[in-house]
């Protein structure tokens, strides 16, 4: 793992979509696309809207998520909505969007067809993934119904996921799929998921489901 500390969260966000960006641009001069993977949340916001403005051939780019909330776009909990009105803007907007969500379908039932759009864009060319201060990225939680079927160096592509902390259900990308990354970065913030972070190498994936991508990620810290 390596590890960036930056002197406040602005330097941050400037610094890792500079970053993104010119990952994305190096994919796309030896590539005919790439693959932008990123997460909800609260965090990667400011990550969204500089990126968004960054001069690339973003018609040759394919973003998805992490993972979703089963919730429709509308709702205020979907992390496609947050995508649709920070990262799939400006420059942006030309890039193609694959969503993790079906409207009036159960996560199980939509998975086959999901896991379809996506699998032509893998391995990720480049992957940004949050993390709570349980350990959890995507929607791999500790104590999650399938959490051992989404940690298999075998799983499926999708892999839906129940758990109390969660909310609503979520339909994450699974441990190999994210592990499989060409390039990973962990954005995170505050003392509490620092701690978090750095006790996680002595916990068990299922303790600690970022053990899952730690080894070849880069971490991008500030208070
Ligand atoms: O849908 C989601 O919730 C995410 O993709 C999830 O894995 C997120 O990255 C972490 O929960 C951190 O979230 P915060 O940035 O809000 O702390």
């Amino acid at each position: 793992m390596n590890l960036i500390e930056y002197p406040d969260r602005e330097a941050m966000f400037m610094g890792l979509a500079d970053r993104l960006s010119s990952e994305l641009g190096e994919t796309l001069r030896m590539e005919e696309g790439a693959s932008l993977c990123v997460p909800g949340g609260t965090t990667p916001g400011p990550v969204f809207d500089l990126l968004s403005a960054s001069r690339l051939d973003w018609d040759r780019v394919t973003v998805f998520l992490n993972d979703e909330r089963w919730v429709p776009e509308s709702s205020e909990r979907s992390n496609a909505g947050l995508l649709r009105r920070r990262l799939l803007v400006e420059r942006a907007a030309a890039a193609r969007y694959l969503p993790l969500f079906a409207a009036d379908r159960a996560p199980e039932e939509a998975i086959p067809d999901l896991a379809a759009a996506i699998e032509p864009h893998l391995p990720i060319s480049v992957l940004l993934l949050g993390m709570g201060a349980d350990r959890h990225i995507a929607s791999l939680f500790p104590g999650a119904d399938r959490l051992a079927e989404a940690l298999a160096p075998d799983a499926p592509v999708l892999v839906p996921m129940r758990v109390e902390a969660a909310g609503e259900p979520r339909v994450t990308l699974s441990a190999r799929v994210l592990a499989g990354a060409m390039r990973i970065h962990i954005l995170i913030t505050g003392d509490e998921k620092r701690a978090a972070l750095d006790s996680a190498r002595a916990l068990s994936p299922e303790e600690a489901p970022v053990r899952a991508v730690l080894a070849n990620a880069t971490v991008h810290w500030a208070a």
